[in-house]
């Protein structure tokens, strides 16, 4: 089964291999950089579902891959404060388009202050942990869970999630 994966980020690509290589046998994987055709910091669970749906749709249609995934980061405003979210899409050839949300937690004041501002999470959290490419490693979910939740073991999670719904409704037919 070939794979289309909508994106090149480090953290994504390695959960979504993980999670194919351990439920379905015989995969292969096409990583390309695709558009989310979103803004590049969704700002709620509707953008950035429609972000990750996007990207999965927009890599099948440039490849001949079996299956796209699409993962997509946001966050969300809540009346407890900002919200970090994601959500994982997965569309195959016969028009079947499942939709998985990932882990939320709250975002620090002075982090949710910035992307009020118009500033992105990525950089914002360089900036944070004086470190570099965070969004490709622990991600902000990493470092605000003290290393306890990475962002490659949350989106591992979206890809189980995606993956499970998937089989369950190819099984009902
Ligand atoms: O190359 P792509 O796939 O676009 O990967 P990305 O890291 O940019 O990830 P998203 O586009 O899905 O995320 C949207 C924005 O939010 C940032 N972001 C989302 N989750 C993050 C996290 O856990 N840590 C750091 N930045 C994050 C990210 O850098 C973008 O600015
Ligand atoms: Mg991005």
């Amino acid at each position: 089964m070939k794979i289309a994966i909508g994106t090149k980020n480090k953290a994504k690509v390695q959960a979504i291999e993980k999670g194919f290589q351990q439920h379905i046998n015989e995969v292969s994987f096409q990583c390309l950089k695709t558009e989310s055709n979103v803004s590049e910091q969704p700002f709620s669970d509707q953008e950035t579902i429609e972000g990750a749906l996007n990207r999965a749709k927009n890599v099948l249609r440039m490849t001949n891959a079996d299956i796209g995934i699409g993962l997509e980061g946001g966050v969300t405003e809540t009346l407890y404060g900002m919200f970090l979210c994601n959500w994982g899409s997965l569309v195959d050839r016969n028009g079947n388009e499942i939709i998985a949300g990932g882990a939320r937690i709250s975002l620090p004041t002075e982090i949710a202050e910035g992307l009020r501002k118009g500033r992105e999470l990525g950089p914002l959290m360089d900036e944070f942990t004086s470190k570099t490419g965070i969004r490709q490693s622990e991600g902000a979910v990493g470092v605000f869970t003290d290393g306890l939740v990475t962002r490659d073991v949350m989106f591992f999670h979206v890809v189980q999630l995606l993956i499970g719904q998937w089989k369950y409704k190819k099984n009902q037919f």
